[in-house]
């Protein structure tokens, strides 16, 4: 594409110096006002889809790759709709539901999602997993996490999901199977004082004053490091009945290789250069925010350092045979390729794995054989990185 055609397109000018100096190609934004609006329809609502399509007034076309996706044109507004209402469907881009199939989640799994909110990767997991398994979603942004939390209640997916405010790069809870193994064996009469009841909105005054506190402290640096906050439990998401010491469990060095989670999702913090939607809305904002407080060199820099540190910390947690995957919305090699490349050289128990369901999907390899590079210009998605590691036994 020339350099007139180029700037032309309707972007501002920082975000297309800042792509130009990443390398990356601003054609592939020009597609940006067609590409379609995305939905997922819950498992079980199949036989509702004719009244959705009469309520949204508008066809729903099935994305051929990407089972349960629907793709509608990007005007159409959903958020009004019964069908959206009612929880039977909700907005996640078919780019975002290819990372979450790359984990090829089965029955069963205890799934960890590094950074959850506001959660539409973490609600098709969910959706995923059914009545099994179990999912821990963490986010160092309370507010955040506060919305994924409705989203699983307005949803009803929240069953076997617990939700901890935390810093992803230090997280170091396993999965409660653990727990429950060692729970009737370790724990006294005591501690099951304060046992955790079913969760409610209502917490009486008391509990939460004590809440409140205990996160006063945890802001304290002097008074060291706290547990994080459980934000969030189901009813079958293991906690109910354990003790604070019970949940609050860790274990020591290589215990985590048999315990640790079955599959983790890192979909890492980034400067969300792939999504258009997400840039147009500094339009508001006022672009000089957006180069200030995403495109900036040296907070790109920050970036990449806390990408490295919650791959690290994420596969950690993962059981030897489980397999992590790790996605950015961003494109630049920087927050994808060059991050993946650090972490082979200092993890030689992770192996890059290539991902079997990609055969059919409408994307690109990245520059490492076997990462996958979605883009609106190939893919009709919004961009997306996704790399899948695999954990060896060393
Ligand atoms: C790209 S968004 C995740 C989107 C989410 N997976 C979804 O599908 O809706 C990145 C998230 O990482 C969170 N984050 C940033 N730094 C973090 C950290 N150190 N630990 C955990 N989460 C972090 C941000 O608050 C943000 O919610």
């Amino acid at each position: 594409m020339d350099e007139e055609a180029v700037s032309s397109l309707p972007l501002p000018d920082a975000f297309r110096n800042f792509l130009i100096e990443n390398g990356l190609d601003p054609s592939i934004y020009i597609t940006n006002d067609s590409i379609p609006r995305y939905i997922r329809l819950k498992p079980g609502c199949e036989a509702h889809l004719e009244d959705i399509e009469g309520e949204i007034k508008c066809k729903l076309e099935k994305v051929a790759w990407l089972p349960c996706f629907y793709s509608l044109p990007p005007q159409i507004q959903i958020a009004r709709s019964k069908a959206y209402q009612e929880g039977k469907i909700y907005g996640i881009d078919a780019a975002s539901g290819a990372a979450v199939s790359a984990l090829n989640i089965t029955s069963g799994d205890h799934v960890l999602d590094l950074c959850a909110a506001p959660g539409a990767k973490l609600c098709m997991i969910l959706d995923l997993l059914g009545n099994s398994g179990s999912v821990t979603g963490v986010d160092v942004a309370r507010h955040r996490l506060a919305a994924c939390r409705t989203m699983l209640q307005k949803y009803a997916l929240g069953d076997r999901c617990r939700l901890f405010v935390a810093d992803g790069t230090t997280f170091s809870l396993i999965p409660i199977r653990v727990h429950s193994v060692s729970k009737s064996c370790e724990s006294s009469l005591e501690e099951k004082v304060d046992a955790y009841k079913e969760w409610t909105s209502r917490r009486p005054w008391k509990e939460r004053k004590k809440a409140a506190k205990a996160r006063e402290s945890a802001a304290s640096p002097l008074l060291g490091i706290q547990n994080p906050e459980l934000m969030f439990y189901g009813r079958h998401s293991g906690v109910v009945g354990l003790s604070r010491s019970e949940l609050y469990q860790t274990v020591l060095g290589n215990e985590v290789l048999h315990c640790g989670y079955d599959k983790v999702l890192v979909d890492a913090e980034c400067t969300h250069d792939g999504s258009i939607r997400h840039i147009k809305k500094f339009e508001n904002w006022g672009w000089k925010t957006l180069q200030r407080r995403v495109l900036n060199a040296e907070r790109t820099d920050d970036l990449t350092i806390l990408q490295l540190l919650l791959l690290t910390n994420g596969f950690r947690l993962l059981k030897v045979g489980g397999s992590l995957v790790y996605s950015t919305c961003s494109l630049t090699v920087a927050q994808n390729e060059d991050v993946v490349e650090q972490f082979l050289l200092q993890n030689a128990s992770a192996e890059l794995l290539g991902i079997d369901a990609a055969k059919n999907w409408p994307c690109k390899s990245g520059q490492i054989p076997n990462t996958l590079r979605f883009d609106p210009l190939t893919s009709q998605t919004s961009g997306l990185f996704v790399a899948k590691f695999a954990k060896l036994s060393i």
